[in-house]
């Protein structure tokens, strides 16, 4: 018999809240995410690539919304597949869409609750949650008008509430800065630097500004494949003065991907 060494009987202080080997997901008949390895932990991962790169496909499998097609998916410990009940994961993730249905007519506090009633949260608890996610998300003053009421800025913001009202493990955002003045990404920043304190948090963004101030990581993707995993520190690193981009995390980017593009096309 071996001997088990202390640490392996330890508690996980890092647990993987997301891992993904040789993943694949279709959107229409195109595999988006085509082979990808992920491991995801606690705190703010800024997921980058190109238009097309399959970041919104990755973020809805990873909300449980489409199916892998092959591959292994696992989330906050719960391996996906067969005919497993997701409900227990789902009321434990947050996901906040590019594009998300409400209606017009129900407040931003009827929003909200509504979703948390559609997390399945104890009823007890969902008044205290839902004005807490109002707050947070600076909509205190606006959480009785209609939500047909709010700016394009604000709507997001209700969207954003409504994806962390369940304090969720696994929070997933695609693109939630887009439509927010300056002021408002400042805020956005640092509730997404409070938030991945406590969970693994995605974001997709475009803009390198939101990876640079709020993430702890950065998952580049191209062609549904795994690029770069690493700090915006890293990434910065990679790039050189000749180099596209008006800063060095943009500059790192264009570096990785270039090489990325010219080692796939000398392997094909
Ligand atoms: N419903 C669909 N039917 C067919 N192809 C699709 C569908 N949705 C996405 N695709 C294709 O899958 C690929 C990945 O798309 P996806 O939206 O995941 O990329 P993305 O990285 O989020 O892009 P963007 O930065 O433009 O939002 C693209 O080539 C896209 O054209």
């Amino acid at each position: 018999m071996r001997a088990v060494d202390p640490a392996e009987l330890a508690p996980a202080t890092h647990p993987c809240h997301v891992r993904a080997h040789r993943l694949k997901v279709r959107a229409g008949r195109r595999m988006a995410v085509d082979g990808l390895e992920l491991r995801l932990g606690r705190g703010v991962h800024g997921l980058l690539g190109p238009n097309g790169a399959g970041k919104t496909t990755l973020i809805r499998s990873l909300a449980t919304v489409l199916k892998p097609a092959d591959g292994e998916l696992e989330l906050l410990g719960q391996r996906l597949g067969g005919r497993a009940d997701l409900r227990p994961l789902r009321r434990k993730i947050g996901y906040l869409p590019q594009e998300f249905g409400y209606y017009p007519r129900f407040t931003v506090r009827e929003f909200v609750e509504y979703m948390a009633w559609l997390k399945e949260m104890d009823r007890r608890h969902v008044p205290g949650a839902v004005q807490r996610a109002i707050e947070r998300v600076g909509l205190a003053d606006r959480a009785d008008d209609r939500m047909k009421t709010l700016s394009g800025g604000m709507l997001r913001r209700a969207g954003i509430a409504q994806a962390i009202v369940n304090d969720p493990g696994l929070l997933l955002l695609d693109e939630p800065t887009v439509g927010l003045d300056p002021a408002q990404r400042v805020d956005f920043r640092a509730l997404l630097r409070d938030l991945g304190a406590q969970a693994c948090v995605l974001v997709s963004t475009h803009l390198v500004e939101d990876v640079a101030a709020a993430c702890t990581n950065v998952v580049l993707i191209d062609e549904g494949r795994l690029v770069f995993q690493g700090t915006p520190d890293e990434i910065a690193g990679r790039g050189g003065t000749d180099d596209v981009g008006d800063n060095p995390i943009e500059r790192g980017y264009t570096a990785l991907l270039t090489r990325h593009r010219a080692g796939r096309g000398a392997a094909r």
